[in-house]
């Protein structure tokens, strides 16, 4: 059997939790129009017969680290590469961004196998013009695979799969073959509220806003969550809230219907919203609400 770590790199937005989740045809990771919706390494587990890939979803890599939250992202990102197998790299649209030239200099480094998968080619009238893009990346850089793909519409991702699985090592399995993440069904349901709030909210959405499970209880028939929405102002608080706390309604009801059909059972939702200033700025306020994996 081939097993392995595949990482997943890409600037924000270009669609990769998307593909992760069509990958393992299930929802582990958050999407979303707004950039960078993806936070944690998540790990995304697909067994088939051709073997295990193991997928890290990473918060697209950026060039700005301004702000503590901004460099806790480029970490994460960084130190995906160290163990991976094979690197797929997710770009969308046929040109060269300044940043990119910044991976072109980590994938030589890294020396590992690199498929080149261009997204969002649905959006691409001119196929010819896939052509003439690959024809120049390859002569940037020697990738074992270019790829078209629609991770949205499932165009050429059982293609992409059967590429990774070639290029992944003869080894055993790493994970139990039913296995499909390395994350709590209690960090699902909090990436899960994130995720509605984010669609709800649109660019009104706070940045600097996370969601701590503050209490999970599994009862017979029923799991029961409670949840704080932490914000840094007042002025966010009273957003996220809405009229008449109708946002918050709302932000329930789809994370709730959201978290059932996860677990398979009825689920019962309690959302707070809170304020705590600053934290996106303190590396220490970040750590105290769990970031620092
Ligand atoms: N038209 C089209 N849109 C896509 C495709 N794949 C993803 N998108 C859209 O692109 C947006 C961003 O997708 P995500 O999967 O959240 O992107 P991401 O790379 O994980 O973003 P970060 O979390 O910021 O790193 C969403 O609105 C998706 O619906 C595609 O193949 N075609």
């Amino acid at each position: 059997m081939n097993c392995g770590f595949v990482a997943l790199i890409g600037r924000p937005n270009v669609g990769k939790s998307t593909l992760m989740n069509h990958l393992l045809k299930q929802k582990i990771s958050i999407t979303s129009r707004k950039p960078q919706t993806t936070r944690h390494r998540i790990l995304g587990i697909n067994t088939t017969d051709a073997g295990q890939a193991i997928y890290m979803d990473t918060p697209g890599m950026h060039n700005s680290e301004k702000r503590a939250l901004n460099r806790y992202l480029n970490r994460t990102a960084e130190t995906t590469l160290l163990g991976v197998d094979v690197i797929v790299w997710l770009i969308d649209g046929l040109s060269w961004h300044e940043y990119d030239e910044v991976i072109f200099k980590k994938l030589e480094q890294a020396g590992l196998p690199v498929i080149l998968a261009v997204n969002k080619v649905d959006k691409v009238a001119d196929k010819e013009a896939i052509l003439t893009f690959f024809n120049d990346a390859q002569h940037r850089f020697p990738f074992k695979h270019l790829v078209p793909i629609s991770a949205l519409k499932r165009t050429n991702l059982d293609q992409l799969e059967d590429l990774i699985m070639a290029l992944l090592p003869e080894r055993d399995l790493i994970y139990p073959e039913d296995q499909v993440t390395d994350r709590s069904e209690r960090f699902l349901a909090a990436e899960i509220v994130r995720e509605k709030l984010t669609r709800r909210l649109g660019d009104e959405l706070p940045y600097a806003l996370t969601v701590e499970i503050e209490r999970y209880e599994e009862k017979p028939g029923i799991t029961k969550i409670y949840a704080i929405i932490w914000v840094e102002r007042l002025t966010q608080k009273n957003i996220v809230i809405g009229k008449d706390g109708d946002m918050l309604k709302k932000v329930g009801t789809d994370a709730r219907m959201d978290i059932e059909k996860l677990l398979g059972q009825k689920v019962y939702l309690q959302l707070w919203v809170k304020v705590k200033k600053g934290w996106s700025d303190s590396e220490r306020a970040l750590q105290s609400l769990g970031f620092n994996d």
